[in-house]
């Protein structure tokens, strides 16, 4: 059964038409990726499956409810684009603010904020306030955050953005077995193909407008060519010919 059901979703903001009749299904346990170029619609397109804004038309079920909804907001461990930290505050007060807001008892918090401080290879640096981090180690306290409540659905907008490739590679190692081992369900946005590939499902949006969707080998057969940059080149020419 889909966690996650996207179902024929329009946003608009004034005349400005934002999202046209986007389709999108997760299953439990899957890392599923939005693909598209700064400006197609993706942050929209989340904070719709958050339910932090309501669609034009079309609806968004998510646990098999309807959002917005509350209870359905504290499945979701959110991570967005740009950092919502408290700067004068060091990592561990971060940590330990975002986790009071969910019930959890005093050594729940404890053991949660020792491991999402792990997760991210924070340790060293939680004890210092965050107006001394760099702009990729803000970017690890905030996946931390996200993952703080042991939510069953991590929405993830360009988790790696600033990240070096060796941390980039370990985050998604940790996101794969998040999603093996505690069947967590993923969907992150990405302008890195390789960082594509490694998701079990795609959806590639042009416009507001999903072009093409499918598993990173189908899409490749699909299309013909040997890498997902040149599916989404080659499926936005065969949209734009339509
Ligand atoms: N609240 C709003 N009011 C009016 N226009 C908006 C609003 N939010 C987003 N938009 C517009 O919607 C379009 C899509 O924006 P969105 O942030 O969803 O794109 P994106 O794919 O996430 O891009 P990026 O990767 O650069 O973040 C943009 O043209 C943006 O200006």
């Amino acid at each position: 059964m889909p966690i996650l059901h996207v179902d024929n979703v329009s946003k608009s903001y004034g005349k400005h038409q934002i999202l046209t009749n986007v389709n999108l299904t997760a299953e439990t346990g899957q890392i599923l990726g939005l693909i598209g170029p700064s400006g197609s619609g993706k942050t929209t397109l989340i904070k719709l499956i958050m339910g932090m804004d309501v669609p034009t038309t079309g609806v968004v079920e998510v646990l098999s409810k309807k959002v917005p909804n509350l209870d359905i907001l504290r499945q979701i461990g959110y991570m967005a684009q740009s950092d919502a930290l408290y700067q004068d505050l060091t990592g561990l007060e971060n940590l330990s603010f975002f986790a009071s807001m969910f019930l959890m008892n005093k050594s729940e918090r404890k053991d949660r904020i020792a491991y999402v401080t792990r997760i991210v290879q924070l340790e060293n640096a939680i004890q210092m306030k965050v107006s001394t981090y760099s702009g990729g180690m803000k970017r690890r306290l905030s996946l931390a955050i996200a993952l703080i409540q042991n939510p069953e659905i991590l929405i993830l907008d360009e988790p790696t953005v600033g990240i070096d490739p060796e941390l980039r590679k370990s985050i998604w190692q940790e996101l794969s077995r998040l999603k093996t081992e505690e069947h967590k369900t993923i969907v992150v946005t990405t302008h890195v193909m390789d960082e594509a590939d490694k998701c079990d499902m795609l959806t590639m949006i042009r416009e507001g407008k999903v072009i093409t969707t499918g598993t990173p080998h189908a899409l490749k057969v699909e299309y013909e060519v040997s890498n997902l940059e040149e599916v989404f080149l080659k499926a936005e020419g065969v949209h734009r010919a339509h």
